[in-house]
């Protein structure tokens, strides 16, 4: 399906280079397939080359024919101006890709030539090691076999949910964002284990084996995460301990803040995105 594609990544960043570790090491993609580019920062365009044996090119001399697969990994400002300079470029076969937060396929469209085929995509940074939790969701001109292809593209870095463009919001407020949500857990249970005498490395091993195990507990049992939370806590014991310690603290309710708070900040920047857009069209 992806011999002899040609894809491109505008956009140089952690996201970008994430996507690209996970779909070089895959073996689905040749890095040779893969080329990046970015807004100037040239240094960094040819240390992903030197990293991934990828292209690593300039703006200004990117060939625009020879892309199959455009995958726009800016930040969302910078989403309107390089649709508008896209615009010139694109030829209807060409499919792109954005994995921007908050950016919706009519945007995209709006700003790109007449029937274009677009998909949204929301990935996550585990994409580095295979793991992501990606959602993806067409635009209107999008045909199956397109988003058959960018399903199979984005499964090189982790498993693919295909939902609906306005559960967005919150998939970007749970996957997305949701990694960084572990590393501040990670960050404070390190901190924990190292004040009651443990040091940093083995107790950053024991959180990331104990989050794996729990992670996999789901995956494999057919269990609620309410049953096996029940299952690790003896009465008067240890965990129930510290469950109400958290549940005190609003620990259920800062996590589901979290999730919404982000939901609702991918919101907004599309409606201000939406309105500064009006504007240019
Ligand atoms: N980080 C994450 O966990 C996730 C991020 N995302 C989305 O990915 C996108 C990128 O995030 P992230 O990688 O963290 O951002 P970074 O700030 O790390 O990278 C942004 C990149 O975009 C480049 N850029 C800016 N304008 C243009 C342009 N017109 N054409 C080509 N490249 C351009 C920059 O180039 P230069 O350095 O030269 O200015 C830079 O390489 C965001 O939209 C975010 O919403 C989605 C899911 C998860
Ligand atoms: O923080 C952000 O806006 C991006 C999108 C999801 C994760 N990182």
């Amino acid at each position: 399906m992806f011999k002899d594609k040609k894809i491109v990544f505008l956009g140089a960043g952690s996201m970008a280079e994430a996507m690209i570790a996970g779909m070089s090491a895959s073996g689905i993609v040749k890095p040779a397939q893969i080329t990046v580019s970015n807004n100037s920062n040239t240094e960094r365009l040819k240390q992903l080359q030197r990293k991934y044996g990828i292209h690593g090119v300039p703006k200004e001399e990117l060939c625009y024919e020879n892309m199959d697969v455009v995958i726009l990994a800016m930040k969302p400002k910078d989403a309107e101006n390089a649709l508008i300079s896209l615009n010139h470029h694109l030829r209807p076969h060409q499919l792109v890709l954005s994995v921007l937060a908050g950016i919706s396929t009519s945007f995209m469209e709006d700003l790109l030539p007449y029937g274009q085929q677009v998909v949204r995509v929301m990935p996550n940074t585990s994409s580095m090691i295979g793991e992501s939790a990606t959602a993806i969701s067409p635009g209107k001109h999008t045909s199956q076999q397109n988003l058959s292809i960018a399903q199979r593209l984005l499964q090189c870095i982790g498993e693919v949910f295909i939902i609906n463009e306005s559960q967005m919001d919150i998939f970007t407020g749970i996957a997305g964002s949701g990694p960084a949500y572990f590393y501040y857990l990670m960050e404070h249970m390190e901190k924990a284990g190292q004040s009651g005498g443990l040091d940093q490395e083995t107790t950053r091993q024991i959180i990331a084996q104990t989050i794996l195990g729990a992670a996999r507990m789901i995956q494999e049992q057919e269990e609620s995460p309410e049953v096996l939370r029940e299952k690790v806590t003896s009465p008067n014991g240890t965990t129930a301990a510290g469950l109400e310690a958290l549940s005190k603290n609003g620990g259920g309710k800062a996590i589901s803040r979290a999730v919404k708070q982000a939901a609702q900040r991918s919101k907004e920047i599309s409606a201000q995105l939406e309105t500064k857009k009006l504007k240019v069209i």
